[in-house]
């Protein structure tokens, strides 16, 4: 008998909300959202808008029955229990929404879209009356910002006192948790719960980064959260979370308000672990080379490897406590991190800045013997003097510039011939931690 392999299921959702020419709000942002968030996310789109960055230009928006239809296919064949609502457009397609939610039985949360930030109409006036009267009283979690907070409830909202009237009115509208989003007053979400009628704050900054599609993704995250089995206000923190990250990655896409980047984090995580995997192996080589200890500094040595576009030394990962010569073997001190060096990092960050794609870096010992092994492999090579540093300059951020400065591009070598109390070094630059290993390597054998 052949047996059936246990898969692991992971939650369907689904959006019913409209298109965004430009990637950045509604379903681009919703099935982004989804897929970061490990999810498998489908959609019904409600209407197709001519958008980019600067505003809404057109939108030609969908038959109630071609939006049914999509609701139909997808609950027909898949197991949806949460769904959200983004752009509705028309009173009839709020309407059909209504009775399909209904229908499929479907857990909601609405988000109330609208206008977009840039500009341009998303909702009918005439649909909002019926968006309370005929979906409100069917949804779990509605996720206005203070001005749709506002308009749901009939006063301005202004305050967090403002919000918290208005979240008191909109339930008594059926709704089960109102979440007033918070950015455009404080920076703090106000979640609250009818049922026991408690307010939560969900505290936050007011981060940098561009907010197109900010709206969308919190409620596809809120949505994703809850159809993972999240309560109410761990997914409102969560997603509070995920948004902010999200903004701080934001591209810089055209010239209106920058789209949020819902998968910028999950992008991150996947160039760090990459960074890792090639620095273990390129330290496998340093490890396993018989004769890499002899091109070991008194100081130590140490190879690092940044994630694309990194700022920061804890972008860049290195041997933590260094690569030490013990009898005649060179031996990693510690495991391979990110934020393990100082000295390694502040050089491949000084380089990163003039080529994105040097991204790695080692240090070697300085000897006129290595220096001219390096001549003999053709290696770029050029330096910078202690002597000329400025007053208050950091040394490997410096050199490193001035050096790159006077070669007209990123050599492969970068040496200096040390100071008072500090150790002339040779330093190997290149795109990847291996490329730098392998390289050093050589160096090494050349010196047999
Ligand atoms: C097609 C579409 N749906 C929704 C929005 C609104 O997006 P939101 O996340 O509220 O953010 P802004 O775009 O208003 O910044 C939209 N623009 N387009
Ligand atoms: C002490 C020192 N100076 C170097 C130089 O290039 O001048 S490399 C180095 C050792 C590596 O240090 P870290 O672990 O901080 O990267």
């Amino acid at each position: 008998m052949t047996e059936k392999p246990l898969t692991v299921k992971i939650p369907i959702v689904m959006t019913i909300a409209g298109s965004d020419s430009g990637g950045g709000a509604g379903i681009a942002a919703d099935l982004k959202t989804f897929a970061a968030l490990g999810v498998h996310g489908t959609c019904a789109i409600t209407s197709i808008t001519a958008q980019n960055t600067t505003g809404v230009l057109e939108a030609f928006d969908l038959t109630p029955a071609a939006v049914a239809s999509q609701i139909e296919a997808v609950c027909a064949d898949m197991d949806v229990k949460w769904a959200k609502t983004g752009m509705l457009a028309s009173s009839e397609i709020v309407r059909e929404v209504a009775k399909d939610v209904r229908k499929h039985g479907l857990s909601l949360v609405i988000d109330p879209v609208m206008a977009a930030e840039a500009g341009g109409d998303l909702l009918r006036k005439e649909a909002i009356s019926v968006l309370i009267e005929e979906l409100l009283p069917f949804c779990k979690v509605i996720t206005p910002n203070a001005s749709e907070a506002g308009v749901l409830a009939g006063i301005e909202v202004k305050t967090p006192k403002d919000a918290k009237i208005a979240a008191r009115k909109i339930a008594g509208l059926g709704v089960e948790t109102v979440i007033v989003t918070g950015g455009h007053l404080d920076a703090t979400d106000l979640l609250y719960e009818a049922v026991s009628d408690t307010f939560t704050r969900i505290p936050g900054t007011f981060v940098k980064g561009g907010t197109h599609g900010s709206g969308c993704t919190y409620s596809a995250a809120m949505t994703a959260f809850l159809a993972c089995g999240k309560s109410m206000e761990v997914a409102a923190r969560e997603s509070k979370k995920f948004v902010v990250e999200a903004i701080l990655k934001s591209l810089p896409a055209g010239r209106g308000v920058n789209p949020v980047n819902p998968l910028g984090a999950t992008l991150e995580k996947k160039e760090r672990y990459l960074v890792l995997r090639n620095l273990k192996d390129a330290v496998l080589l340093i490890e396993e080379s018989p004769d890499f200890s002899k091109l070991i500094p008194e100081v130590g040595c140490n190879i690092g490897m940044a994630i694309p576009g990194a700022k920061s030394y804890e972008e860049v990962a290195a041997v933590e406590g260094r690569i030490v010569k013990y009898r005649i073997r060179a031996v990693p001190v510690g495991c391979v991190e990110f934020g393990a060096s100082k000295h390694v990092s502040s050089i491949i960050l000084s380089a990163l800045r003039q080529n994105p794609e040097i991204r790695a870096a080692i240090n070697v010992k300085y000897s006129e013997k290595v220096l001219a092994a390096c001549r003999e492999m053709k290696l770029g090579i050029s330096s910078f003097d202690r002597a000329e540093e400025p007053e208050n300059a950091s040394t490997m951020d410096w050199g490193t510039a001035e050096a790159i400065k006077k070669y007209g591009s990123v050599p492969k070598v970068i040496y200096d011939r040390g100071g008072t109390g500090k150790e002339p070094m040779i330093r190997l630059l290149g795109t990847n931690a291996i490329e730098v290993a392998k390289l050093a390597v050589e160096l090494a054998e050349k010196l047999q």
